[in-house]
């Protein structure tokens, strides 16, 4: 038989010869999900957006619900006065496995998948370790600081998911916090030093996670290895990647091993505003959490059309957008976060061609006369023009300038006219955009620039 290809060597010259497979650069819109003992309390103060608090203040009123550990360590946190209100004082947090266990015996993957599917993602990245360091797998990889167990799911969610979302024809990837794990650093995080000094770095935790990361490849190829947060320094990360690549080629690895080398960058709750060389990923969740939060309203969750945007604005400059959801411990995903993922898939069936398989055009932007945004993607011989906000009637976009004879179309295929003016090209669009989101339009040929 063929020699296996072992492609890959482990230094960072060989790895550097990898690159981004057409179908993450092609997908454009994966879904993230924050699942495990944090599902349960699934409480956190809905103080803001990371980014949008001062990091003076973000530990002790973290808005991420899967924190909230380490928030209840810190006795004058708001999670620690609901954890003592809801549980008493010495309920400790690993007694939370008891009712995840439970409750997730019900939860069918499946209803996950065709959910993902329909809401246009083409990628699900799940946790398979949080900073908590419960595993979502039953490993067999034994935790030193836990030889009473109960911190591996006896459920194989890992697994069962990855066969449920490949079979409705997505690609999956797996989440692993290699830079924290608080069964090997106890002490609370009250700051960004801390988040230094908590990271574990002992010999014996570089082995354990590397131990993980290869019993999740051999177990279910991941199409994404998505570290987060770092990883320790004795942990050979260049042979963990020479061997994935040369077990899984397609596969693609993020920028949080915090190493020299990665396919993709990883702005959390932000993103870039130009178009960068380098292949990027926004991640955020729907609102301030990654955990599911019973708390947070609509007041604290991105509008539908606000979401549509995001993503248009992403793709515009050679991102993927991540979008989180925080499902509860049995599975049900609450219904605001429903309602979100559903706009978003009916805005892209009807106006996706110019969004998956595109990239970017000469410049991700214009403006409108009107003052409206506009967002460029490129495709084949079009040029897809998304003119954000409910564009309607007759619309300028400025310094555009098309072939004459170029064809132009609303997505789903009527055609709209146009005229070259003094300031670029208007447009003849509907009187009123019928869905919510951006009205898409292609144009061909391309023009130019
Ligand atoms: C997805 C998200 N990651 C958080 C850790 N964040 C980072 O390592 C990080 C934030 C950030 C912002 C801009 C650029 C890089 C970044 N890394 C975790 O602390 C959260 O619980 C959640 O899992």
């Amino acid at each position: 038989p063929a020699a296996f290809a072992q492609k890959y060597s482990p230094d960072w010259t060989s790895l550097k010869a990898h690159t981004v497979p057409n179908w993450f650069e092609d997908a454009k819109f994966g879904i993230f999900i924050h699942w495990g003992l944090y599902s349960v309390p699934a409480w956190a103060p809905p103080s803001g957006e990371l980014g949008k608090v001062d990091m003076s203040r973000w530990f002790y009123q973290n808005a991420y619900a899967e924190w909230y550990l380490n928030s209840i360590r810190l006795k004058d946190s708001p999670s620690y006065k609901h954890h003592v209100e809801t549980y008493g004082a010495d309920f400790d947090y690993y007694r939370f496995g008891q009712a995840f266990e439970q409750q997730n015996r019900a939860w069918k993957p499946q209803n996950w998948a065709s959910l993902f599917k329909d809401a246009g993602a083409r990628y699900v990245v799940l946790t398979t370790k949080h900073h908590d360091g419960y595993t979502l797998w039953p490993s067999k990889v034994p935790n030193p600081k836990r030889p009473q167990g109960g911190i591996n799911s006896p459920r194989d969610l890992v697994g069962d998911l990855t066969k449920a979302v490949r079979g409705a024809g997505l690609h999956m990837g797996l989440y692993y916090s290699g830079g924290l794990d608080w069964t090997f650093e106890t002490r609370p995080i009250a700051t960004m030093g801390d988040l230094r000094t908590t990271a574990p770095q002992t010999e014996e935790y570089a082995r354990y996670a590397d131990a993980h990361w290869r019993e999740l490849i051999r177990l279910y190829q991941p199409s994404v290895l998505w570290n987060d947060i770092g990883y320790p320094k004795l942990g050979k990360p260049e042979a963990l990647f020479a061997d994935y690549y040369n077990a899984v080629p397609e596969g693609v690895i993020n920028n949080r091993f915090s190493v020299e080398y990665s396919d993709f960058t990883t702005p959390e709750y932000a993103k870039y505003d130009k178009i960068t060389p380098k292949k990027w990923e926004s991640c955020r969740g729907l609102g301030f959490s990654f955990g599911y939060n019973q708390v947070e309203g609509p007041e604290h969750v991105i509008a539908p059309e606000a979401l549509i945007e995001l993503l248009v604005d992403i793709v515009s400059k050679n991102g993927n957008l991540l979008l989180n959801i925080g499902p509860k411990p049995d599975g049900t995903i609450s219904e605001i976060q429903l309602n979100r993922l559903n706009a978003l898939g009916a805005w892209l069936k009807t106006n996706g061609d110019g969004i998956f398989g595109s990239r970017p055009w000469v410049r991700p932007s214009a403006k409108t006369t009107a003052g409206g945004d506009v967002r460029f993607t490129k495709k084949g011989d079009a040029l897809y023009a998304f003119l954000l906000g409910r564009a309607a009637g007759p619309s300028t976009v400025v310094g555009l300038t098309l072939a004459p004879g170029s064809t132009v179309r609303l997505s789903g295929g009527r055609s709209v006219a146009w005229k070259k003016t003094g300031d670029g090209t208007t447009f003849e669009l509907p009187a009123n955009s019928p869905a919510a989101g951006p009205v898409a339009l292609s144009i061909t040929p391309a023009p130019a620039a």
